[in-house]
């Protein structure tokens, strides 16, 4: 059977919302596991598998070579795959700032600050089910958090890093927010990974909200909060928008690959206090700590007292 014919001939599941509160059904469990049983259709709702079936079909997969075998496989492809990827993404920017593609400096980071967490959480998924795929997801974070710490003491120079990453483009920043911001991914995979809302939302709250309050509050922040003449009524009302949709986004695709169960109306209230909080913290005009660890670990403890996990 070729390929186009194969792909058709899957029958097509209907995943469950991710919003029911109901698990998933027997029978769709029982179908797609069927599905599943025979390697040579191996559909492409594999990807999409809630992660106890996907076992089943990574150890038929590999027999030859064992399951533990093939996740480590699958794991340490991952893991250069999104480095190569957080890579790609600097040196891209750096080229749009380079070519005046992009006007500001201050827009290019902003967008790596966006789209680096944002992106790396969303490659989770591609990482095996074993117990070791967070560590392993983790050590992109942890490369570029050694990459940052050798470049922000000068040991080595990366002027398209520095550029990409800092507001004045000395070396030293790179050792504040950029490296707060990976400290906060590992932490963020390592502890809560993608089996819980609590660090997806998190990172969410850092990239999502915090990033485009920056964007919207330098250009249509006139309005200024009366509690801190640094922050705006734009600023903010953008943080606590984006950070919501760009929250209840990633819990939904995380939920469709089966990962949780989130009942929607719970969820939208749990979202909405979450981003609310972090929105509040960030306003604040205390300097005491930088917003990519005030913002995401608000955000963290405000998900765990409402999310329970
Ligand atoms: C610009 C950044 C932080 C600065 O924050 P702020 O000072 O504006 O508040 C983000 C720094 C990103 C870092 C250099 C690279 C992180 C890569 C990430 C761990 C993996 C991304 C993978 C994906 C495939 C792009
Ligand atoms: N709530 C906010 C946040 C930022 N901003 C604008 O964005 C600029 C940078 O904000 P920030 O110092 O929090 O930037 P980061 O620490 O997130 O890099 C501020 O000086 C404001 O012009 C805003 O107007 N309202």
């Amino acid at each position: 059977m070729h390929g186009l014919a194969m792909i058709l001939s899957l029958p097509l599941y209907r995943i469950p919302p991710p919003w029911s509160s109901s698990p998933l059904s027997y029978s769709y469990d029982l179908r797609l596991h069927r599905q599943l049983a025979s390697p040579r259709q191996l559909p492409l709702l594999w990807f999409a598998s809630p992660p106890r079936l996907r076992r089943r079909s990574l150890c038929t997969s590999t027999l030859a070579s064992g399951p533990a075998t093939g996740a480590l496989l699958q794991d340490a492809g991952a893991t250069a795959a999104v480095l190569a990827g957080a890579y790609s993404l600097v040196r891209a920017f750096d080229a749009l700032t380079e070519n005046n593609l992009i006007e500001q400096q201050n827009l290019s980071r902003k967008l790596v600050h966006i789209l680096s967490g944002l992106i790396f959480i969303s490659s989770w998924p591609i990482f095996s089910n074993s117990a070791e795929a967070r560590y392993f997801a983790s050590l992109v974070p942890l490369l570029n958090c050694l990459r940052l710490v050798i470049n922000g003491f000068s040991l080595t120079t990366d002027a398209g890093l520095v550029k990409s990453v800092t507001r004045k483009g000395n070396p030293e920043e790179l050792l504040r927010g950029p490296l707060h911001y990976v400290l906060i991914l590992i932490l963020c995979s390592v502890i809560f990974w993608r089996d819980s809302p609590t660090g997806i939302i998190s990172v969410a709250m850092m990239c999502g909200g915090d990033g485009i309050a920056d964007i919207i509050g330098r250009r249509f922040g006139a309005q200024k909060l009366p509690y801190n003449q640094h922050k705006s009524w734009a600023g903010s009302c953008s943080m606590f928008l984006f950070g919501f949709l760009v929250s209840i986004g990633m819990l939904y695709y995380f939920s469709s690959l089966g990962y949780f169960q989130l009942d929607l109306t719970e969820t939208v209230q749990r979202v909405a206090l979450v981003s609310l909080v972090a929105t509040v913290v960030e306003s604040l005009p205390t300097e005491v700590m930088d917003d990519n660890i005030s913002v995401p670990l608000v955000s963290m403890l405000t998900a765990l007292l409402t999310f329970n996990y």
